[in-house]
């Protein structure tokens, strides 16, 4: 490193040594998270059982010579791992098995994140971005958020980046269009199978998406598919996503820090500001623009009957999940 480099981002990724964090860990140490020039310091954080798998990746990590590598440790206290943050991805948790669904994983997953949200409060940087990618993703990050007092509500997010790249692929293999073709696809609401991916302001090469697209595929092929596609991925691989998780997080991390290019937007759910009627507070996936480091959802969007229909019943379940974690005790 040059005298001349910016100074380390300290990145700390939870689950460090589950499947989606091998996939993850390596990724954001080639520099494909923050750009290739910033160097990161990499806080691996494990239960203690599974720490010594971590201290397994940190070995690996280091026969990598990452030149951006500034810092590799792993903690199985999360005051530690949090302590400076500047980035924090939550991923650790347990993920769901074949005939379950997200929510189930509420009273197993959501202590992690009370935990994680007090422990990021005491510690982390007065920049810190937090992506929460552990399952039920939106109301673990409204957990977390609720727990971090002094850190505004609006730097915790939850990840429906992985929705949003399966909605484009799955245009894109529809209208034998490349990928990069498409813009401007959102998704609403809870990274459950509630979920509404919506085409309904996207274009593919510049063209409107609904025009070349009959309204059946939409609603009998299309959400189907993207919403269950966590559920597929499970029956298919016999485990859930991990690699297409990472890139995701990758991604949905790269867009917050380096912006959303001209003339598109991602997905990210996000504390609503009441925008779309969607309750104010709920961790709920909107289309956002980025830029300088801050996120803004897209305003003024039409919402059609079909549109608002999904979006409600998606939100529906954010509000029966709120009041779960509530009646937990884990609000
Ligand atoms: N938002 C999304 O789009 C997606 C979310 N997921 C979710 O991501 C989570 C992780 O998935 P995998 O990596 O496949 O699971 P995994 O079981 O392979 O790894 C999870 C890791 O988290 C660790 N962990 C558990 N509690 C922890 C704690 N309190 N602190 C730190 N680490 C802890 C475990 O020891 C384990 O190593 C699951 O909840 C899964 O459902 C998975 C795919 C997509
Ligand atoms: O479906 C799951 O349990 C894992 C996940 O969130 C996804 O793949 O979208």
């Amino acid at each position: 490193m040059n005298a001349h480099a910016p100074a380390p981002v300290t990145v700390t990724v939870t689950g460090a040594a589950g499947q989606i964090g091998y996939a993850l860990l390596f990724r954001i140490a080639s520099g494909a998270m923050l750009g290739p020039d910033v160097p990161v310091k990499l806080n691996l954080l494990e239960v203690p059982q599974a720490a010594k798998a971590a201290e397994g990746t940190v070995l690996e990590l280091m026969d990598c010579a990452f030149p951006l590598v500034a810092g590799l440790e792993v903690f199985d206290d999360p005051t530690k791992a949090f302590d400076g943050a500047n980035i924090a991805l939550l991923v650790g948790a347990r993920p769901r098995g074949p005939g379950m669904e997200r929510a189930d994983l509420l009273s197993a997953n959501g202590g992690i994140f009370s935990v994680q949200g007090r422990a990021l409060n005491e510690g982390a940087a007065s920049d810190v971005k937090v992506a929460v990618v552990g399952n039920p993703a939106n109301t673990n990050a409204l957990i977390a958020a609720s727990h971090a007092r002094d850190i505004p509500a609006q730097r915790f997010t939850a990840m429906t980046r992985l929705d949003h790249d399966r909605a484009v692929a799955q245009l894109a293999a529809k209208t034998g269009a490349p990928v990069s073709s498409i813009s401007k696809l959102a998704i609403w609401g809870n990274h459950s199978a509630s979920q509404y991916p919506d085409i309904t302001h996207a274009t593919v090469g510049g063209t409107p998406a609904t025009s070349l697209v009959e309204q059946s595929w939409i609603s009998e092929e299309f959400i189907p598919r993207v919403a269950q596609r966590g559920a597929e991925i499970i029956a298919v691989r016999g485990g859930s996503s991990a690699a297409s998780a990472a890139n995701a997080a990758v991604e949905h991390m790269r867009l917050w820090v380096q912006g959303t290019p001209a003339g598109d937007w991602t997905s990210m759910a996000v504390p609503s500001d009441g925008s779309y009627g969607v309750q104010e507070g709920l961790v709920s996936s909107f289309p956002v623009t980025t830029s300088g480091g801050d996120y803004a959802i897209v305003p003024g969007l039409n919402i059609s009957d079909f549109s608002r229909t999904r979006i409600d019943a998606s939100v529906a379940e954010l509000l029966s999940e709120r009041d779960a974690v509530t009646e937990l005790g884990l609000l």
